[in-house]
């Protein structure tokens, strides 16, 4: 049972919001409403800056301090322009003031129509962009859509000020207005919960079960919903008019999703913001990824989709679950394209590539490349935290179901963000898995109940075996090979090497300068993960316990049996204890 209200600081909070120890109680959660250090804070969209609640100013409204967005008012002003990270919720709207629109536009663009329709703007000209804009007290709001090329961003301005240095103009401290969704609202007030499945439906869930809400808001949404329908149905009947369908759907999309729904953007900005896909970074089963800039300056990673006339729908189901992700330790979707066959997804851009580089053989010798023990422990805690929050955190649970080191990209500070997940179902005739791992070399990763049902259920479990696969790649990748226990005319199978090192070493637990411990108990849990029985493996909440050392000393788990796919011994010739 969830209380009314939680006394916060010196105010009251309410629905949609909730304190920290009570999360399943709203849909917004507060932090340190206890503290007497600093203020409460709301987590956003983006972990990393939250927003810091100065005063509660009405009964929907507070007053924001953004420091994040404080640290971005840089005198390289063309770095300050990005769109606000908002808290993560799809049934509350969000409007901060006083506010100002600015718009960016591509250099290369010197089209007279952006000429024409800025006449009357001031400008700053950045790098690769140019932004527009107009101080508060001339500001009138074009009639026309924006020109093509060009996009929009809001941020808050300081009340009463008419200075025409954008700097001096722009403000941290604002005031943010929510406003809950009339379905939300009758459902929590019925005594229910608000949620939405990956087809963005909108489900009250009620202490009897789920009850599915479908479109109650009247006469205008049923019609919507209609016309929904009708798209669907045309869309398989006449194949001249699939562009036109997909575009409602997608309208339709980004309405149910508001604040939440990631940029669309047009091919002709995908083709510039990648300068026309000059710099190739890689390239997946999926398509190729490309390096990209946005007009502020960002860089990004954009992953063009092999052309494809698939289900328009999927893809926006999947752009709509990997969307609503919000966690250190994945990697954020920052905009799509979906122009007929085009489909292209855009990343933020990490700059130390993939894992993949740094483990296992693929790491060369060479010293950068080689992770210290704190820094693989960190990098291990890292992804099980992130996959924790897709199998749990989510309000719909996501399984990557293809873990493996390729899909871990490293940011600045070598933090891990998972990537590539819910991509599964957006190519469904892509190679089987089995001929593509194989090609890749990276057989081994995969859990054998996605292989074969025999094995059981695939389910988040599945998971959790390519994550134990991986980490204990991540230990092999730095651990030396006795060259007595390798038969030299079979591959071992690098597990069981492990488990007999475990089991040979056990008296010799926690020693020495805590390498040791931690190797240890990574193999451990790395063990436990790659039971054959998905029942036998912890779940990713537990694996994040066991990796902090919450349950104290780890158990050995059963020794792994029968699934042993072939994998190439590492290749180093010294004995070395665990
Ligand atoms: N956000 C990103 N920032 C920097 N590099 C990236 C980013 N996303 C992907 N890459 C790089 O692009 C390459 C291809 O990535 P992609 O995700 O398409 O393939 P993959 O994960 O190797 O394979 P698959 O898609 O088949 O699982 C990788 O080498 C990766 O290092």
């Amino acid at each position: 049972k969830c209380p009314k209200s939680y006394n916060c600081g010196n105010f009251s909070l309410e629905f949609p919001f909730t304190v920290s120890n009570d999360t399943d109680c709203g849909l917004i959660t507060v932090d340190g409403c206890n503290s007497t250090e600093g203020s409460p804070t709301i987590r956003t969209r983006d972990a990393k800056s939250p927003y810091h609640i100065l005063e509660k100013t009405s009964t929907n409204a507070f007053r924001i301090h953004d420091s994040g967005l404080q640290e971005s008012f840089t005198p390289s002003i063309c770095y300050t322009f990005r769109n606000m990270s908002l808290p993560e919720t799809p049934f509350v709207s969000f409007t901060f003031s006083p506010n100002i629109t600015f718009f960016t536009c591509y250099n290369q663009t010197a089209s007279l129509q952006i000429q024409d329709y800025f006449q009357s703007y001031r400008s700053s000209r950045c790098n690769i962009s140019t932004v527009y804009y107009k101080t508060p007290s001339t500001h009138q709001d074009h009639t026309l859509p924006i020109p093509q090329d060009c996009s929009s961003i809001q941020l808050p301005i300081k009340s009463g000020n008419r200075s025409a240095d954008l700097l001096h103009l722009l403000s941290a401290d604002f005031t943010l207005e929510w406003n809950l969704s009339e379905d939300c609202n009758k459902c929590h007030h019925g005594g229910g919960h608000c949620f939405s499945d990956n087809r963005n439906q909108f489900y009250c869930g009620t202490e009897g079960g789920l009850t599915k809400i479908v479109f109650i808001g009247g006469i205008t949404i049923a019609a919507l919903t209609s016309s929904l329908v009708i798209v669907f149905v045309s869309i398989r009947r006449k194949r001249a008019k699939a562009q036109q369908e997909h575009e409602k759907g997608i309208e339709l999309f980004l309405r149910n999703n508001g604040n939440l729904a990631p940029m669309r953007y047009k091919y002709s900005i995908i083709k510039k913001m990648t300068n026309s896909f000059s710099e190739n970074l890689g390239r997946g089963g999926f398509g190729s990824v490309y390096k990209g800039q946005f007009p502020d300056g960002r860089l990004v990673a954009v992953k063009v989709l092999n052309e494809s006339n698939g289900n328009g729908e999927d893809f926006m189901n999947e752009v709509a679950s990997i969307s609503r992700t919000s966690h250190v330790n994945i990697v954020a979707l920052l905009g799509f394209c979906f122009e007929g066959s085009k489909r292209a997804l855009i990343y933020d851009f990490m700059p130390n590539g993939s894992l993949e580089k740094f483990i296992g053989n693929n790491a060369s010798s060479s010293q950068e490349s080689t992770l210290g023990w704190d820094k693989l422990f960190e990098i291990a805690l890292g992804i099980a935290r992130g996959l924790e929050y897709l199998h749990q955190g989510c309000r719909t649970r996501i399984l990557h179901l293809d873990i493996k080191p390729q899909d871990i990209l490293l940011d600045k500070e070598l933090g891990p963000k998972i990537s590539d997940f819910g991509l599964a179902k957006l190519c469904p005739n892509r190679s089987s898995i089995v001929s593509m791992l194989v090609a890749r070399g990276t057989i081994g990763y995969i859990a054998p109940e996605v292989f074969s049902r025999n094995f059981g259920e695939v389910s988040y479990k599945s998971d959790v075996y390519s994550y134990g696969m991986l980490i204990l790649e991540m230990v092999g990748g730095r651990t030396t090979v006795d060259r007595r226990d390798v038969d030299c005319t079979s591959e071992i199978y690098f597990p069981t090497y492990l488990y007999k090192q475990i089991e040979v070493n056990n008296a010799e637990r926690d020693v020495g300068d805590g390498s040791p411990s931690v190797k240890r108990n990574m193999i451990i849990v790395g063990l436990w993960c790659i039971q054959t029985n998905p029942k036998d493996r912890p779940s990713m909440t537990r694996v994040v316990e066991m990796l902090e050392g919450k349950l104290g000393p780890l158990e050995v788990p059963p020794k792994p049996y029968l699934y042993s796919p072939p994998r190439a011994p590492p290749s180093y010739s010294t004995s070395e204890s665990f």
